[in-house]
């Protein structure tokens, strides 16, 4: 679909009041065959978009959870060109953004053209990269405009407000807010900033704001939620794909989109 459908899809679904929840799942954890499967079960459940990470031997931002899940992929043979191939022939099969998340790294050694051709070919709608600082993005920023792909900027607890209201203006797609400070994986709480960070991030941005790191539970999905347009879900959807728990993913997503309830 690209960028303009993935951002009125959104749109489309944030007029009927509905959040978003985006699954992130690991390329090539359990074989690069079950890849479309899970896509399309995702799909089924309710996902709003899914972020698919490429496997790669150094993620800085990744907590163990995702590191596992990436080391389990590389000894599998997963390659980039495999990932782009496998979505490609599973495209016609899907009607929700898949978004890319990988490092710069794999890009370069793809080649940036030919990488950003390849997901538009693959029918991939929009790209996570962590590791590029807004100072240094321009060279992918112009390919992905190019290829009609989203660049989805992420933004970070840490950061100033005049870089924050930078970042927002930037961002392609929808915002990724991160909202805890380290790397990905689950946690208990959220620092009580969140909410704050997360409206203002709100008030600049044109395209949905979602959060995203230690989000593990419905509860804390629906709360986050209530703050901004949706979250991203990833280190629990990772594990309980990867144990089988396929119920698990449906009632976590199922579960997530209801609205908070107070006792
Ligand atoms: O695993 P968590 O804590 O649920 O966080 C989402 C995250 O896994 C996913 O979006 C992601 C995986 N690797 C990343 C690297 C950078 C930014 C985001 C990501």
């Amino acid at each position: 679909m690209g960028k303009a459908k993935m951002e009125s899809y959104f749109k489309q679904k944030q007029a009927n009041d509905e959040k978003l929840f985006v699954p992130y799942i690991m390329a090539g954890d359990g074989g690069l065959d079950v890849l479309n499967e899970r896509i399309l079960f995702l799909q089924n459940c309710g996902a709003a978009a899914i972020e698919i990470g490429i496997p790669f031997s150094d993620p800085v931002a990744d907590g163990p959870t995702i590191q596992a899940a990436g080391l389990r992929a590389l000894d599998n043979g997963t390659t980039l060109s495999g990932v782009l191939q496998t979505l490609q022939a599973g495209k016609n099969e899907r009607n929700i953004p898949i978004i890319l998340m990988t490092y710069i790294n794999p890009i370069y050694r793809y080649g940036v053209t030919s990488f950003a051709q390849g997901c538009a070919a693959a029918g991939v709608d929009g790209v996570i990269v962590p590791d590029i600082p807004m100072e240094e993005e321009k060279f992918l920023a112009d390919e992905f405009q190019t290829s009609s792909l989203a660049f989805i900027r992420l933004a970070s607890l840490t950061s100033t407000e005049d870089r924050l209201k930078e970042i927002a203006k930037r961002s392609e797609g929808f915002l990724y807010a991160v909202s805890v400070t380290g790397t990905t994986g689950a946690r208990e709480a959220y620092v009580e900033e969140v909410k704050a960070y997360l409206e203002m991030l709100k008030s600049y941005s044109s395209v949905p704001v979602l959060a995203g790191f230690g989000v593990s539970t419905a509860e804390q999905a629906q709360t986050l939620s209530s703050y901004c347009d949706g979250v991203i879900v990833g280190s629990t959807i990772v594990d309980l794909f990867h144990h089988g728990d396929v119920e698990g993913v449906k009632n976590l997503i199922e579960h997530s989109a209801q609205p908070t309830t107070t006792s």
